[in-house]
């Protein structure tokens, strides 16, 4: 991906750092063996010479190349190994003013443009009005975060983790939790974290009375590593020495990481930013974890991309594994990436990827270095225990160039000790916690002025042509939550198809609906994105200028949940149910399995067999509302999705998403011997998502 043009407004750079700028009386402190000059002098002397980028310069991935040059190889940058500690600031009732050159401005930030889009919010760049260092400011909302963690919550009990959790100890968040609790584990280990590889956290800013809250990081000026696609190569790939110089980086970052026992768990290049020197930088820790006990780094969750999870995460049933085992797995998917600008592994459906890598042998024919295929073979190992460590890619012959390139002692590169981050930690990541009722109000004032904000912001904010994309698409993403009917025929459908779900007694109804609400609210959020161009299924077809394309991996984890009657919830577990990841974001959701009711007869065999237990209705998008699908265009690929196809797409108005399917009837509803996946004529699942950007890859209960 590439970073768009930043704004070229010239950018005030001061020699001296006025004092303010690295305290403020207002805030809380956490002292961190600070030595804040020399991080602010570094950051603005990295920003001086980098920011040519900012009057014009391209800045995009395919000239990040340049940025190999011998002069920022890892070994000369071996002696800033010591990262300067930085106290993280930590702002409450922080608030957004418009300043006088029409900018949003966050305390002294001033907010100069969009450079980025996660899952959570946009990600700002911004300038330091004191001293004229940029940094990118990544932006959060409070109430997708709470759903998102209220999903995590019952897929995994009260053990789930997300980026508010630290580890299996970890508290759960109660009705009265704050929902800065959710943010509140990443950022208490991005505060323990020194390190040259690892992008460095500066300020945490919660505006008391509004949905957002926004973290400060470095600006890593050049950018993601890479773009990875799923089929298409990218080129230029990096030369053997660039490799190597980025992969010693990683290994670096890794080991300061797992040294700490802290598992990165989504180790991938668009997790691998680059900062005006080449130097690569490890972000986004938002399904990390640290463990309490020394060495132990034992987990059940399945997180990261599916793409570059290892083959042991890659069953719904599998038990305990090696975190640091699965980083290294995703540190050799991106190394192959890095060097042939592909996936080692890829094919057309997530649950057909997920075997690939279970099963399937990597191919490195073409490969004439050796040492490169072994160590890949090495890395990409199926069998965790035998997989390449650390210590031993310290030491691996293509990694060192025999030799040649030695990295720096490990002793030395994890000098800057990381602290176990304690409760109390935790729970003064943040002083003032608002109350529930101000967060409720908050969000509901949230949704009512989102659209005005982002029609102000739209027409206040003088943001450059060349951003106007990134902003465009954010606000595509933000205007999904803010239409209003759409989501409440949303709720009102999940709400009342709960009802017919035979979700666990013990499940707390609204707890469940929140967590279905995360999921369709993500689908909701994919239908409004611009169509994507979609490979012919057996469900859609091509010559069709309206995709429709049955969400087969979808279906699949439905009617596998289906087929099974979920086991017995134990209290403390929370509700069975399963995971369906999303490929592109990484983002998982939690499809609660219901339970098989008991056999009727079987239905005529042209009516349906399976009704859904939940059946979320979304509206079509605009386009599509006066554009009728032909039903011929839409080649169902059985009998009973043509009578559903029919009546549906004759009426041109609606679509429907499925997102999980109790068994009825005799229950004969597998893939195989239902190939034909018989569903109800109405509901069904259609949309503009790729086909193989879902899969079920986990099942709790
Ligand atoms: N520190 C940074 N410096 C420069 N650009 C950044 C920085 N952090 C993020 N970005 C840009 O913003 C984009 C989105 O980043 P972000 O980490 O929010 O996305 P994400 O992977 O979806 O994360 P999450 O799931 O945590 O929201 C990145 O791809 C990158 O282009």
């Amino acid at each position: 991906m590439d970073q768009p043009q930043l704004d070229q407004t010239p950018i005030i750079i001061e020699d001296d750092i006025p004092s303010e700028s690295i305290g403020d009386s207002g805030n809380n402190l956490t002292m961190m063996d600070a030595n804040p000059s020399s991080v602010f002098t570094d950051t603005l002397s990295s920003f001086s010479s980098g920011h040519s980028s900012l009057f014009g310069g391209n800045n995009n991935a395919n000239n990040n190349l340049s940025t190999f040059s011998s002069s920022t190889s890892a070994s000369s940058r071996r002696g800033s190994m010591q990262a300067a500690k930085v106290e993280v600031r930590e702002t409450l009732d922080a608030c957004l003013t418009e300043n006088k050159d029409g900018y949003t401005q966050l305390k002294q930030y001033i907010l100069k443009g969009v450079i980025g889009q996660g899952a959570f919010g946009k990600v700002h760049f911004a300038v330091d009005e004191n001293t004229g260092v940029g940094y990118a400011v990544k932006e959060f909302s409070k109430s997708k975060l709470r759903k998102k963690d209220k999903a995590n919550l019952f897929k995994l009990g009260p053990r789930g983790r997300g980026r508010g959790r630290r580890g299996p100890d970890a508290p759960s968040p109660t009705p009265e939790s704050s929902p800065l609790d959710l943010i509140r584990g990443e950022i208490a280990i991005l505060k323990k974290l020194h390190h040259p590889n690892i992008v460095k956290l500066y300020e945490v800013l919660d505006l008391a009375q509004d949905d957002s809250m926004y973290m400060v990081f470095e600006w890593c000026e050049k950018g993601v590593l890479m773009p990875v696609s799923l089929r298409e190569k990218y080129e230029p790939v990096f030369s053997d020495a660039e490799c190597r110089d980025v992969f010693q980086q990683m290994i670096l970052g890794i080991e300061y990481l797992h040294e700490h026992d802290i598992i990165h768990r989504d180790i991938k290049p668009d997790n691998l930013l680059r900062s005006h020197d080449g130097t690569v930088k490890i972000v986004d820790f938002g399904v990390s974890e640290m463990f309490d006990k020394k060495g132990d780094d034992l987990t059940k969750k399945s997180a990261g991309s599916p793409a570059f999870m290892a083959p042991e995460l890659c069953r719904h049933d599998h038990g305990e594994v090696s975190g640091r085992a699965t980083d290294i797995w995703s540190m050799g998917v991106t190394l192959h990436c890095l060097r042939y600008g592909l996936l080692p592994y890829v094919s057309e459906s997530i649950l057909e990827m997920q075997r690939v890598i279970r099963e399937e042998e990597l191919n490195l024919s073409d490969e004439k270095d050796e040492r490169f295929a072994t160590l890949m073979h090495q890395l990409l190992e199926k069998d965790p225990l035998k997989r390449i460590t650390i210590d031993q890619l310290r030491v691996d012959p293509w990694v060192t160039n025999d030799g040649q390139v030695p990295l720096i002692s490990k002793e030395e590169n994890i000098i800057n000790a990381v602290t176990e981050v304690t409760e109390e930690e935790l729970r003064g990541a943040f002083q003032k916690i608002g109350g529930l009722a101000t967060v409720f109000k908050a969000i509901t004032k949230f949704k009512r002025g989102i659209k005005t904000s982002s029609n102000r912001s739209a027409t206040s904010s003088p943001v450059l042509d060349s951003q106007k994309s990134a902003v465009s698409e954010s606000e595509r993403m933000q205007d999904a939550d803010e239409d209003v009917t759409p989501t409440s025929t949303l709720v009102q459908s999940i709400t009342a198809t709960a009802e017919i779900t035979s979700t666990p007694v013990a499940e707390p109804p609204m707890l469940v609906n929140e967590a279905l609400e995360t999921a369709v609210e993500h689908v909701a959020l994919d239908d409004e994105k611009p169509a994507a161009p979609e490979e012919p299924t057996a469900a859609s077809d091509p010559e069709s200028s309206t995709p429709v394309v049955a969400e087969e991996n979808v279906i699949h984890a439905a009617v596998e949940a289906a087929q099974e009657t979920p086991k017995e919830e134990k209290e403390d577990e929370g509700p069975a149910g399963y995971q369906v990841c999303d490929m592109e974001s990484g983002l998982c959701y939690w499809v609660p399995a219901a339970k098989k009711v008991k056999s009727t007869p079987s239905p005529p065999p042209a009516e349906p067999v399976v009704t859904p237990a939940v059946v979320v209705e979304s509206v079509a998008p605009a386009e599509e509302e006066t554009k009728p699908v032909s039903t011929a265009s839409t080649a169902p690929s059985s009998s009973n999705e043509t009578a559903a196809d029919t009546h549906e797409n004759s009426t041109g108005l609606s679509h429907h998403s499925t997102l999980s399917s109790p068994s009825q009837g005799n229950g004969s509803t597998s893939r195989s011997s239902s190939p034909t996946r018989s569903l109800t004529p109405g509901p069904r699942l259609v949309g503009k998502l790729s086909r193989e950007r879902f899969a079920m890859f986990e099942k709790t209960s």
